[in-house]
């Protein structure tokens, strides 16, 4: 089968500035995939790498099997949506589908107008015009209606508002099932599109913090929820990646590397164990919770 996005030892630099260094990655074909990472990490320069729209510094980047940068079939079957897509001034919404369906080969006319009429976006509208969260919303109908092989969002929901999210997400999922493709959706809110991720792939430090299943992230941490002072008594055993308390129960999440027999003393102490969501294993993965913004009120309270 062929890998639609593949990376052999890439490398992007800006000046002298390394932002990704040696990658390697195969996008799995037909997946939706959440592009994730701190602010900087170089989400955005992987996309538009993958997009053509500039080129790595060293390395072989591959798309179709075809270097993308500057490559005429590559972006004929591609589609790249992020807020600051521009159009001429002069469309409206109506004449930017006339156009689309002119360049998109399998643009779905009629998806676009039904999703823009239910997101109340008049065709009349000059795109100039749109308020930064419907700009989002009428640039992602674009994407989902252009159906192309390799479908990309870079933060697509930049000011909608959280019905406007959650819909497009929804519609997002819907129109994949009937038609399956490449989808890269890199977001900072994870939370909010877990339920359509298949896999994730997460830029860290440089190069791949994570890339696989969002279950195998999952499963690299665990959620233990007890009383305090019990929990206490287990935290040099764990390495506590995030902890914090609601009234009477406090939470830890500790990474998931531990024998039957601990995690059956844990029980035994009146822990509960569970999974932890896909959002809390991303923060715990680039550390935004370590120690928590908890760790601040109790080390006032200490000193
Ligand atoms: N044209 C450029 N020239 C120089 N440096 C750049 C350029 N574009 C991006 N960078 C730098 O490359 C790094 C990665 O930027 P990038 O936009 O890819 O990150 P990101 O993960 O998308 O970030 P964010 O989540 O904040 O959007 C940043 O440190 C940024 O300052």
């Amino acid at each position: 089968m062929m890998q639609t996005v593949t990376l052999r030892d890439v490398t992007k630099k800006y000046r002298s500035l390394t932002i990704l260094d040696k990658v390697n990655l195969d996008i799995r074909e037909s997946v939706i995939t959440g592009v994730v990472g701190r602010n900087g990490a170089g989400k955005t320069t992987l996309l538009k790498m993958i997009a053509g729209f500039m080129k790595e510094s060293s390395g072989e980047l591959r798309v179709f099997g075809e270097r993308p940068f500057n490559s005429l079939s590559v972006s004929a079957n591609m589609i790249f949506i992020d807020d600051l897509m521009g159009f001429p001034d002069s469309l409206t919404l109506g004449d930017i589908l006339v156009e689309c369906e002119r360049f998109y080969a399998n643009w779905d006319g009629e998806l676009a107008k039904r999703l823009l009429e239910y997101f109340s976006l008049p065709l009349i509208l000059n795109h100039r015009v749109l308020s930064k969260g419907k700009r989002s919303t009428f640039n992602a109908v674009v994407g989902i209606a252009a159906r192309c092989p390799l479908t990309m969002f870079d933060e697509p929901i930049t000011g909608m508002d959280s019905a406007a999210c959650r819909d497009f997400y929804r519609a997002l999922l819907k129109d994949y099932i009937a038609h399956p493709r490449t989808i890269l959706l890199s977001s900072h809110h994870v939370e909010e599109m877990e339920d359509i991720l298949e896999d994730i792939l997460l830029i860290d430090g440089k190069g791949i913090g994570f890339h696989g299943p969002i279950t195998e992230l999952q499963e690299k941490f665990l959620l233990l929820q007890g009383k305090l002072e019990v929990l206490e008594k287990y935290a040099n055993k764990y390495a506590v990646i995030h902890r914090s308390s609601a009234g009477p129960i406090s939470e830890w999440i500790v990474d998931s590397e531990h024998t039957e027999a601990e995690l059956k003393e844990l029980k035994q102490a009146g822990i509960r164990i569970s999974a932890v969501s896909a959002s809390n294993a991303y923060l715990a993965m680039t550390g935004q919770t370590r120690g928590g913004v908890d760790d601040v009120f109790n080390a006032m309270e200490r000193a």
